[in-house]
């Protein structure tokens, strides 16, 4: 029922390192839209998913399907140019292989990005939330990608998540946002996943808003508790795309469309922000501040 997680994901590492040059030390998920983080990797190997040996296929329009390995800043990186959902129909652990795939290519940080509705009413279209905590709502009806048998090469059986979500890295984000002139639009908060892929009723929207969730999409959190498990450093950012409605006389409807075009609008910030970081990070997991 479970598959060999360790001979795929090892399979597949292989596969790829004997392709490329230089391991990857920081990974990296572009969420809906964001995909063009990829095309800013300096000397750029890329390969379709497709091509690669137990690789899931991305379906949903904003994610190319690309692994895009090269530099940024001078780090060795590796960007998903387009992620896997529960909603595409794959099993939870299909949808986060990479994130094992990317640990014994021997990458150290993850970083997920992501287009998420905003719930805070403080928050405005094209803000980029940094992500301090995650709820998991799969996860409490038992869709969590741990389930089945814990595979201790990867991680311990009950991993924590208290530190889901690495400190250092969110203060790096703040401080880096306000030498980039980005403090009016970055905010902290807690994203929350859901299945997808119908977006919210106006009573589901009040509901995560009053349990303490500022954004919500469908993904990320799947990613950031396989990285953890493995003992990556995890840190994560959303983009305000869209205003989750709560109020039964809006006119407002959320779209895909909407969804990408903000992308489109903040997504040279957004990846300002990220190369960045990259660029301020040791790759011993130490930061260069
Ligand atoms: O989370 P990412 O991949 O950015 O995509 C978000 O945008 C899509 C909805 O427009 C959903 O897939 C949601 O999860
Ligand atoms: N679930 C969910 N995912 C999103 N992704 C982008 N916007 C949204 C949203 O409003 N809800």
């Amino acid at each position: 029922m479970y598959p060999d997680s360790h001979s795929s994901s090892g399979a597949t590492a292989n596969w790829l390192l004997s392709r490329i040059d230089t391991p990857p030390v920081v990974g990296i998920v572009c969420g809906s839209g964001l995909g063009g983080l990829a095309d800013t990797l300096k000397d750029p190997v890329a390969f379709h998913y497709q091509d690669i040996p137990n690789f899931p296929q991305s379906t949903v329009q904003g994610h190319a399907g690309r692994l895009v390995f090269g530099t940024l800043k001078g780090k060795p990186c590796v960007c998903m140019q387009g992620r896997f959902h529960l909603y595409e129909g794959y099993p939870i652990q299909k949808i986060t292989l990479p994130m094992r795939i990317f640990k014994l290519m021997g990458v150290e940080t993850v970083i997920l990005t992501n287009a998420a509705g905003g719930l805070n009413q403080d928050y405005k279209v094209g803000d980029i939330m940094i992500v301090k905590d995650h709820i998991n709502m799969p996860g409490f009806a038992g869709n969590n990608p741990l389930v089945g048998p814990n595979d201790e090469r990867f991680g311990t059986r009950f991993p924590c998540m208290l530190d889901a979500y690495d400190r250092k890295l969110q203060q790096l984000a703040q401080d880096l946002g306000a030498e980039l002139g980005f403090s009016d639009f970055i905010r902290e908060g807690v994203y929350c996943v859901l299945g997808g892929p119908s977006f919210e009723t106006i009573a589901e929207c009040r509901m995560l808003h009053r349990l303490g969730a500022d954004a919500v999409g469908m993904s990320t959190a799947h990613e950031a508790i396989v990285a953890r498990h493995c003992g990556m450093r995890v840190f994560a950012l959303s983009l305000i795309t869209n205003q989750a409605v709560m109020d039964y006389h809006s006119e407002e409807r959320p779209s895909h469309e909407e969804v990408l075009e903000t992308g489109r609008q903040r997504a040279e910030q957004l990846e300002r922000l990220v190369s960045t970081m990259v660029g301020r990070m040791e790759i011993n997991n130490n930061i260069n501040v």
